[in-house]
């Protein structure tokens, strides 16, 4: 079975309880932290930045951060995110002048660096970079925000994405994001994805262990 990881999505959290939320969906069996950044241009809604990556790392929190730039410019935020304690940094094509800059700006760092791509953009965005990726993570809604339906297309995007990662032979990780439920993710998992960003669907329900149980029992499932 492959190394199937719950990253739930901070953005559905309780902000004003945020410290305590991060370590009780964690305890809960969660294995990496989502960080999503808007910045009301790139995307039109405002989150949160490098200051609270920082304030999670000093509460105590040690699992990997995988933060989500939907900002644009990109170059300028990444050093701040990985002072801040960010383990993953991953932005938009569409967002950057100069991809394979931005994503080395990441590596040179020390940084694990990925590729967002929204529903709509197509994959090839990558085929040059793959030796500089970590994660490629598949938006299964248009991105902005939370609690929005999956996007069914997703899980032809999400097997072509793993016949891409294959033949490169790099180490990749392959996430989706946006929508992924108990009901849909075993889908997401027999179509290739690695790494399942999960926000509403755990921090909409009183008990996220129950929750997390849910996920892995449909993983286990996978054929
Ligand atoms: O990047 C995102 C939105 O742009 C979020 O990570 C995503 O929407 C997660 O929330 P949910 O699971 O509720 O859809
Ligand atoms: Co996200």
């Amino acid at each position: 079975m492959p190394d199937y990881k719950i990253a739930p999505s901070i953005l559905a959290a309780d902000f004003a309880r945020l410290g305590e939320e991060v370590d009780n969906v964690l305890a809960a069996g969660a294995d990496i932290v989502h960080f999503d950044v808007m910045d009301n241009h790139y995307v039109p809604n405002l989150t949160i930045g490098p200051m609270v990556c920082a304030a999670l790392r000093k509460h105590g929190v040690t699992a990997e951060i995988d933060v989500h730039l939907m900002v644009s410019p990109v170059d300028g935020m990444i050093n701040d995110f990985i002072k801040a304690g960010a383990t993953y940094v991953t932005f938009h094509p569409e967002a950057t002048h100069h991809i394979d800059r931005s994503l080395q700006i990441i590596k040179d760092a020390g940084c694990k660096a990925g590729l967002v791509f929204n529903p709509a953009t197509p994959l090839h965005h990558m085929a040059h970079v793959m030796d500089k990726l970590d994660m490629v993570l598949l938006m299964s809604v248009n991105p902005g925000f939370g609690g929005q339906s999956f996007i069914p297309h997703t899980l032809e995007k999400l097997k072509e994405a793993r016949k891409m990662i294959d033949e490169s032979g790099y180490d990749i990780r392959l996430e989706v994001d946006g929508g992924v439920k108990v009901d849909n993710i075993r889908a997401c998992a027999e179509a290739g994805a690695d790494t399942f960003v999960a926000g509403s669907a755990i921090f909409g329900q009183p008990d996220y262990k129950a929750v997390i149980d849910e996920m892995r029992a449909e993983l286990a499932l996978v054929k």
